[in-house]
């Protein structure tokens, strides 16, 4: 801790100096760093935004559909639910939930299509839909649909041709980073949330957030991290008891920052601290509390509501062992903190965090090297190129890709290949996560037989998130993808794949692609989805 204060670690992030990182991170760092001044650049955004919610009220238009993946949707379904606002996040490629999203309210519907680089296919195919819906339906497109990309980006282009609006962000921040650029701002704006506050609360905490001080609760939770992953701690599990999401904003910022070269933090979100892998933890883990919920009865957390500038992670890392690099691994795992501030400081503390954590793993927290060949794995099965795999059996209607010669017997031999010390189950799920949204409770059933920490991911989302992780990051996952048949396909206006086809794609791609990793992966794909979902879960209690 010490180190990093004397560093001016945190001071050199504020000022935006590139070389942190070391020298091969320093380019891509370089054109990454505008997030840490953004509660002041930003605040221009929150009239524009103001101006077009007025406008679109004015014409009775008052549900807002966000299209967009990974930290293009993250942060704004975050701010949404803290404010208790509605926002309709659409971030899959699952036909079904398209087709269910386009059906709510189309005649007072705005559409905001996020995509940074302009070019993520499910962002371009779910514009295609309501582009196409709302032609269908009489209405012009170009008072519906909002852009949010970088500038010049393919999506600028397209959407400057066709005469919609326009918002650009600032492209010297990358996706995780941008929740209060444009990307966070604009339909969360136009969803009613006080963009203002937002933005005033990461202000107001940035003097305590950038300080060189060993009070510094992001410095802490960052060095924190950083320590304990040196030291083999490669998990932080998450009790996400705030119900507004942030576990998912705060997984994909762990997750896609630290998890490359083999290395990294896995983040294992859980609703709360009673969930397994939360107590009892593993010694490979670290724990979080995040929200405002009392946590006493944890032997080591503290409870502090309220500013951050005196956050908790201060007042529970001030009397715990010293954070430093002689810090033995024993006294990491198993610890508990605690943090608890308003979203906007809440953001940029975990921001901060992850930028200094990222430096003493020595990887760099900016780009995410793995997510691109999981995508070009699922191009290449698009286009013709890549072998569709055939399962290996069929067991009451569940296609069974991977070992075995009975469904209960491909599971055990999957389960049975995590490692008891190191080890944790991925499940991603690629289904309708509205109609399904139960199935996620697996999660705890598995945590409490295995024992181990698991996570759950619905696909193609965690794509986005976790799955720079599962390919790059400490190679100790084993995996359990599950598919299914939809009730219907839906085409693509302009393209000669479907909804289905594309997201059969990117989970055969990226099951491939975990293969070549040397991951364990089973694919059970169901080709009728309530009674597989059944049959999967007697299995696995
Ligand atoms: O905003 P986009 O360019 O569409 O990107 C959406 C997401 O795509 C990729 O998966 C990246 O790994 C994510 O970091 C990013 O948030």
């Amino acid at each position: 801790m010490r180190r990093a204060v004397d560093d001016r670690v945190a001071s050199r992030i504020g000022a935006q100096d590139p070389i942190l990182w070391g020298p091969d991170a320093e380019s891509e760092a370089a054109i990454r760093l505008s997030w840490t001044s953004l509660a002041q650049t930003s605040q221009p955004l929150v009239a524009e935004v103001e101006a077009l919610r007025s406008e679109l009220d004015g014409k009775g238009i008052d549900h807002v559909v966000l299209c967009g993946m990974g930290g293009s949707s993250l942060a704004p379904e975050v701010i949404c639910h803290t404010a208790d606002v509605e926002l309709t996040v659409l971030d899959s490629s699952q036909p079904d939930m398209v087709r269910a999203a386009i059906a709510d309210r189309l005649e007072r519907t705005v559409v905001v299509v996020s995509s940074k680089s302009g070019g993520t296919v499910e962002t371009d195919s779910q514009r295609r839909a309501y582009e196409h819906a709302f032609t269908e339906a009489g209405i012009d497109p170009r008072e519906r649909i909002v852009v949010v990309t970088d500038p010049g980006s393919p999506l600028d282009q397209q959407a400057t041709e066709a005469g919609y609006r326009v918002f650009r962000a600032d492209p010297d921040v990358g996706g995780r980073y941008s929740a209060l650029t444009a990307f966070g701002l604009v339909p969360s704006g136009l969803a009613g949330a006080d963009i203002g506050e937002l933005l005033e609360s990461a202000r107001e905490a940035s003097p305590a957030l950038f300080a060189d001080d060993v009070d510094n609760p992001a410095l802490r939770l960052g060095v924190l991290l950083g320590v304990a992953n040196t030291h083999g701690v490669d998990k932080l599990v998450i009790a996400d008891r705030s119900g507004n999401g942030i576990g998912d904003w705060i997984e994909q910022l762990v997750a896609e920052s630290t998890g490359k070269q083999g290395r990294g933090i896995l983040p294992v979100v859980v609703p709360d601290e009673d969930a397994p892998n939360f107590v009892p933890s593993t010694t490979d883990s670290l724990l979080a509390v995040i929200g405002q919920q009392q946590v006493g009865r944890l032997e080591r957390a503290a409870r502090l509501a309220g500013n951050v500038a005196h956050a908790t992670l201060a007042a529970t890392l001030g009397d715990n062992p010293p954070v430093d690099d002689s810090a033995v691994p024993t006294a990491l795992s198993g610890y508990s903190t605690v943090v608890d501030a308003p979203l906007g400081a809440q953001m940029l503390l975990w921001e901060i965090a992850v930028a200094v954590a990222g430096r003493a793993i020595g990887i760099d927290p900016f780009d995410q090297p793995d997510v691109e060949s999981a995508k070009k794995a699922a191009r290449e099965l698009l286009d013709g190129a890549g072998s569709v795999p055939s399962p290996d059996f069929t067991e009451d209607g569940i296609d069974v890709y991977g070992a075995g010669s009975s469904l209960a017997e491909a599971l055990d031999q999957l389960l049975d290949q995590i490692d008891v010390e190191h080890g944790y189950l991925a499940v991603q799920v690629y289904l309708d996560r509205i109609a399904y949204a139960e199935f996620a409770e697996v999660r705890e059933v598995l945590a409490a037989r295995l024992a181990r920490p698991v996570t759950f991911g619905w696909g193609p989302r965690f794509l986005h998130s976790t799955g720079q992780y599962h390919k790059g990051g400490t190679p100790n996952g084993v995996f359990l993808q599950i598919t299914g048949t939809p009730e219907n396909d839906l085409a693509i206006d302009g393209r000669d794949f479907t909804f289905g086809s594309f997201i059969d794609s990117q989970a055969a791609g990226d099951a491939a692609v975990l293969r070549d990793h040397g991951r364990p992966v089973l694919r059970l794909h169901l080709t009728d989805v309530e009674a597989g979902l059944t049959r999967v879960r007697e299995l696995l209690s």
